[in-house]
Parts: C-alpha cells; structure tokens; sequence
C-alpha cells in the first residue's frame, strides 16, 4: 500500500535519510522505532509531503507521491497525527473538528462524521465548548487523532502518540489504535514506547543515523536482544 525505496532526504545541507525502504501493506500496522534522531519523524514527513526527498521513490496504491504538496498526499488519503498533537489550542474542540469536517477530502471510502469521532472518544463530546489548551494531553491527543480521521484517511501516519502521557492514556491510546486497525486502516506509527509498539504492531522497523537497520515481527524484536540494546538501549 506504502513503499519507500532508497529515500534519501534533506534539510538544507544536513542529509538525514540516507536510503530509507519500506513497504506496509493494506490493513497492516507497521511501527518505526528508533532512538532520537534516529530520523523517524523526518520518514513520516518524506511520505506526507512536509519534506520533499531528494532522492528515491514513495508509491500510495501504486501512484508516486513524489513531488507532491502535503494537501494533495492528505486528499489521496493519508492522514497525519503529528508528532505534539498540533491542534488549535485557542479553538474549541467543537472548532477543531468542524474545521477538519469542512476541509474533508472529497473521496471514496469510509466518510467519517464529527458525531462518529464523538462516539468513538466521548471525553470530547463532553469537551466540547473547551479549548484546545484546556485539554489533557489525552485528549488532546484524542482530539488530533480525530481530526486526522475526519480527512477520511485510507492510511494513517502517527509520530509518538504516546509522548509525555501517563501509563493508564497510553492504554487507552493502544485500545484506540487497535480498533482503528479492526476498522480496516492502515497505519505507520512512530512510537518511543517499546510495549506500545509490539502491542499495536504488525511488523516494526528499526531506524538508526537515517537508514532502516532491522525488521521483523514484534516477537522476533523481543528475542533480538542485541537490536534491542544497540539501538533501543533496552
Ligand atoms: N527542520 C530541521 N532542520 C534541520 N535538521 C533537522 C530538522 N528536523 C530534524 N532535524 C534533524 O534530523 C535528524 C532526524 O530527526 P527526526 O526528528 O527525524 O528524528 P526522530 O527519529 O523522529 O527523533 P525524535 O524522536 O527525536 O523526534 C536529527 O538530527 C534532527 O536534529
């Protein structure tokens, strides 16, 4: 469904991906882990169109995505959870949806609706009137994540879903992700959280200085004790 192919990116002078490949297939969750700077974010950001690669291909569904602006990879049906969230903090959780609602991408497929996203994450029904800055991070990161289904994404990308939450959101957030998955979404997920990451996982990739190192099932990533400790410090 997704695959890179010796991606090679930059910014400015600072070459950060250097020949990144993977492929996630449809209904598959892939989780992209890796220590700081490893270059995850900057992956995440090559396929959604916020970094243009300098080199390589990436194909969604067979069509290149090379070259092309972030608007149109979000229309062809990739949605973004960026990395911090990044809602409207000084718009209500009403605005914040009905914002992602009107710019909806006209396509096929699952049409998600604001009362959906209500039903799936009451806490942000009850949140309505609220602003985005008196949110948790919880349900901020709830209230990101359902503005990127509003875009009606066929393929989902996440950065750290789980950073700075406590360890009973952090579950919540699992159980979240995996009903997406039993829903038929795709996902690439950048995930710190090792437990988090085998939980929600299909397959994960191991990332180190801007190059995939390792991959595999995540029970095959628990029995790598050297993957494990070279490049997670587990
Ligand atoms: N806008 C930018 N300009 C210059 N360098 C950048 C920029 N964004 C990231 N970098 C650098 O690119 C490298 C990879 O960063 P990236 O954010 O992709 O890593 P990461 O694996 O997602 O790590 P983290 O968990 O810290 O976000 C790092 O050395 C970082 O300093």
């Amino acid at each position: 469904m997704i695959e890179l192919e010796e991606v090679h990116t930059y910014y400015g002078n600072s070459h950060i991906l250097h020949g990144v490949s993977l492929a996630v297939d449809r209904g598959q969750c892939m989780a992209l882990i890796g220590r700081n700077g490893a270059g995850k974010t900057t992956t995440i950001h090559s396929i959604s169109g916020l970094v243009q690669p300098e080199k390589g291909s990436i194909h969604f569904d067979g069509q290149s995505l090379n070259g092309r602006p972030p608007h149109s990879i979000s229309q062809s049906g990739i949605g973004l959870v960026p990395q911090g969230r990044r809602i409207f903090s000084s718009l209500s959780v009403e605005e914040n949806l009905l914002i992602a609602e009107r710019d909806q991408a006209n396509k096929e497929g699952k049409r998600w609706t604001k009362e959906e996203i209500y039903s799936m994450f009451p806490i942000l029904r009850e949140r309505a009137n609220n602003m985005g800055n008196q949110l948790s991070g919880g349900q901020q990161q709830m209230l990101a994540i359902g503005r990127a289904l509003l875009t009606n994404p066929s393929f989902l990308l996440m950065d750290e879903p789980s950073e700075g939450l406590a360890p009973v959101i952090i579950e919540q957030i699992k159980n979240i992700i995996l009903e997406l998955k039993s829903k038929g979404l795709s996902m690439l997920v950048v995930e710190q959280n090792l437990e988090l990451a085998c939980a929600i996982a299909d397959h994960v990739a191991v990332m180190n200085k801007g190059v995939v190192v390792w991959e595999g099932t995540p029970d095959q990533l628990l029995s790598e004790e050297e993957v494990l400790h070279t490049h997670l410090g587990v």
